[in-house]
């Protein structure tokens, strides 16, 4: 079976992967595979660049072709925030309960239509003989004033999408992989995967 590593240790993440590669006969492992992968710092200022970072890392770690995930959520009222500083928003525990209460305490009393945001993913792709490669995708929305939903993991619950009138988290996974920012990306991704996991 094809296998493809992805350079990332977030469970929610690396569910979502192995939902879009399992039908194309993908067996997708994750740094949950490779317990001994240390953390790999995100010094970027970008989502490209640290996905960059991250899949260069490790691809020089495991000399083979490594897929990294850097995304984050953009928030028009607090000038793009939290951005690349997504998963530590609240704080170094990358969690995801306090990342909302704080972002929804910092809209609190901003109206509906000034509450835009958007779901960015970039993905790279590194591969010991070739130049990095990267898709980006981006998914549209609005900021809640509280969260709804169980399913995905992090901001979903409080990321509502306009044309399904729910938030990302109340959606089951088939749909939010056809329409989130990671499914964006990696629709680009496949268009060209061939030559993408071409080792030479
Ligand atoms: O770096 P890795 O190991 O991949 O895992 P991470 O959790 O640190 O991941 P990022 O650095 O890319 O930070 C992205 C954060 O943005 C949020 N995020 C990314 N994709 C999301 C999605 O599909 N739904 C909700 N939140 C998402 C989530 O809180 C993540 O922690
Ligand atoms: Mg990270």
């Amino acid at each position: 079976m094809k296998e493809i590593i992805i350079a990332t240790k977030n469970a929610g993440k690396a569910k979502e992967f192995v939902q879009m590669f399992a039908p194309m006969g993908f067996m997708v492992k994750t740094l949950l595979d490779y317990p001994e992968i240390e953390d790999v710092e995100e010094t970027g200022t970008t989502f490209e660049e640290n996905a960059i970072i991250k899949a260069e890392t490790v691809s020089k770690q495991l000399g083979t072709i490594v897929i990294s995930d850097d995304s984050g959520l953009i928030i028009d009222a607090l000038d793009g925030k939290p951005g690349v500083y997504s998963a530590r928003y609240a704080g170094n525990g990358k969690n995801d309960e306090e990342n909302m209460t704080k972002v929804l305490g910092e809209l609190k009393g901003v109206p509906t239509d000034k509450r835009t945001a958007r779901f960015c993913c970039t993905i790279a792709v590194a591969n010991p003989k070739k130049k990095t490669l990267t898709f980006t995708g981006t998914c549209e929305g609005l900021i809640l004033e509280e969260k709804r939903g169980e399913f995905g993991f992090g901001y979903d619950p409080i990321f509502y999408v306009v044309e399904k009138e729910k938030s990302m988290a109340e959606l089951p996974a088939e749909i939010k992989n056809q329409i989130s920012h990671r499914a964006d990306a990696i629709k680009k991704l496949k268009a060209q995967i061939n030559s993408v996991l071409k080792e030479g």
